[in-house]
């Protein structure tokens, strides 16, 4: 493929930031034609046009025969040489590591890019990419260097220990880094408590247990505070594990990092149970959770299936997200009924879920309904208090939807129907999130902590890493914190969910909107 390239421009005009972008050789170019390094020196970038944001490139070319290859976009992360220009660079000790010794490719290309889209038509356009996650050829941080520090934040999630340890290990076992710092009780533990002395042989074992090692908290993030003792710690890399609201205070701390100049490596490794963190494939100890749902779904199923008229409700988690619920039901087969925050539902009328649950109990003379945690919530609300009360982190504290859910159930049956039904209430919440991640969650914290290692030895900062289409990738933290991952009702997961428990669309609304109304509703809720 031939490119005609008729111009060039100073990429420095072009990102206020200063970065150091570079351009490709020519012959690069060909091969590989819309990438940029960050770790080449030379300013000058050929292309014909190009649209940009900060930390993002889309270049377009025109091939000799007038085709246009266009649409490569890379949404790369900062590095620590877009501020330091002068940091010096070192060999990746890698390099003499037994472990990698007949490895066929130990670093990562610094072309190497992954796609976030990866269904794709012959004529479509290349779309977004990010940085591919792995070990480079050259580190910023010599070993006796390095002072790293470990936070956790938010609410538990099975594997934080996992990756608390392989931070740990993968520091000093693959990078010979003997100085890592706990830092206790999340965030506010920068500035208001000592830190503890993180070794291979102290978190040897911590993987088998759930929580964090290193405790957690809400509230508490005072950025200024936070990189203050960050500075006078002499602390030069910093792994925050913790959720969408943990990676938000991440992205302050990278940005006043940056304003002071520091030589700071700034990681994220996310971390939630409701698995809303957007682009990443999912979060980790998400399928632990989704494992140890089944078992209070197979309760619930048991004991109604051996009374009359049983009526099962597990509450699972997902404040904004319906992920557990929905996997653990599409999981379970025992379950007639997922009800989650982005599909509005309702209990009376033709289409309600009233109805649903007579037709069932007729049928089969039981059901099970899985509910997660923020479903329901404007019902609620309307029925008891206005619900205003925050948690320290400001997150809205939400009401219990399972006991609304069975009161009204067994009112509606009992007063209304004049039926008697047996209601089993089962809430697991808690349980599903404070136990040690399964084997296969393991393996994932293990890759997550050993990206966000070589990343920061790297260079890279500002970012969090997370598999995007089953690689792992570097990816701008801010691009993950812009929207949250939701249940996608026009996706086709949700489509086989209702196909497979038959529950009603709950399109027909009880309070006189247009099944179009309702549908759009839904829509938007979806985005
Ligand atoms: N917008 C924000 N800016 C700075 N810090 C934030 C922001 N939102 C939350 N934080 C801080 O991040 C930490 C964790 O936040 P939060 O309690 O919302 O949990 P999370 O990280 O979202 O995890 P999860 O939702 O999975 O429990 C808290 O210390 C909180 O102060
Ligand atoms: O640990 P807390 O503060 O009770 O918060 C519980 C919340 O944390 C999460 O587990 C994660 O955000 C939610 O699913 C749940 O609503
Ligand atoms: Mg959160």
């Amino acid at each position: 493929m031939d490119l005609s390239i008729p111009s060039s421009f100073s990429v420095s005009e072009i990102f206020p930031s200063s970065r150091s972008l570079s351009p490709p050789s020519f012959q690069k170019l060909r091969l590989f034609p819309f990438i940029y390094d960050s770790n080449l020196k030379s300013r000058n970038f050929p292309t014909r046009s190009l649209f940009c944001r900060q930390n993002r490139l889309s270049l377009r070319a025109q091939t000799s025969n007038g085709a246009l290859n266009d649409g490569f976009v890379l949404e790369d992360v900062p590095h620590l040489t877009d501020f330091l220009p002068d940091l010096p660079s070192y060999p990746n000790p890698l390099q003499s590591s037994q472990a990698y010794a007949i490895v066929k490719q130990t670093f990562v290309a610094p072309e190497d890019a992954v796609a976030q889209k990866i269904v794709v038509q012959k004529d479509s356009s290349r779309g977004v990419h990010f940085r591919r996650a792995g070990p480079r050829e050259k580190v910023y941080f010599t070993p006796e260097e390095v002072r790293a520090c470990i936070v956790t934040c938010g609410g538990l999630c099975p594997g934080i220990n996992t990756v608390i340890r392989e931070i740990v290990c993968g520091l000093n076992y693959m990078y010979g880094v003997n100085d890592i710092l706990g830092i206790e009780g999340g965030y506010r533990g920068f500035y208001s408590k000592n830190t503890v002395t993180l070794t291979p042989k102290v978190v040897n074992d911590i993987h088998k247990r759930g929580g964090t090692f290193l405790r957690t908290s809400r509230g508490g993030h005072d950025t200024h505070k936070i990189v203050d003792n960050i500075q006078d710690r002499g602390i030069n890399q910093v792994y925050i594990i913790g959720g969408d609201g943990t990676q938000k205070g991440a992205d302050l701390i990278y940005k006043e990092v940056e304003k002071r100049g520091l030589r700071v490596a700034v990681a994220g490794i996310p971390k939630t149970i409701d698995n809303d963190i957007a682009v990443i494939d999912k979060s980790f100890g998400f399928d632990t959770a989704v494992e140890e749902a089944q078992r209070a779904i197979n309760a619930a199923h048991v004991e109604v299936e051996s009374v009359e008229n049983g009526v099962g409700i597990v509450k699972l988690m997902g404040r904004y997200s319906g992920f557990i619920a929905m996997y653990a039901t599409l999981a379970s087969r025992d379950v007639d009924c997922c009800l989650i925050p982005e599909s509005p539902f309702y209990l009376e009328g033709p289409g309600g879920l009233f109805e649903f649950i007579e037709q069932r109990l007729k049928e089969n003379g039981h059901l099970v309904i899985v509910i997660a945690e923020g479903a329901g919530q404007e019902y609620i609300a309307q029925s008891t208090r206005t619900n205003d009360e925050r948690d320290a982190s400001g997150n809205r504290l939400l009401l219990d939807v399972g006991l609304w859910l069975s009161q009204n159930i067994k009112d509606h049956f009992v007063n209304v129907r004049k039926m008697q039904v047996n209601m089993k209430y089962i809430d697991p919440t808690y349980m599903i999130r404070a136990i040690p991640s399964n084997a296969s969650d393991n393996i994932y914290c293990t890759l997550l902590a050993h990206s966000a290692v070589h990343g920061a030895m790297a260079g890279y900062t500002g970012f969090t890493v997370g598999p995007v289409n089953s690689r792992h990738a570097y990816i701008p933290i801010a691009r993950v914190t812009e929207a949250q991952n939701t249940v996608k009702l026009t996706d086709r997961m949700w489509a086989r969910l209702l196909a497979s428990t038959n529950q009603p669309s709950f399109l027909n609304s009880d309070d006189g909107e247009t099944v179009e109304v309702r549908k759009d509703k839904m829509k938007i809720n979806s985005t």
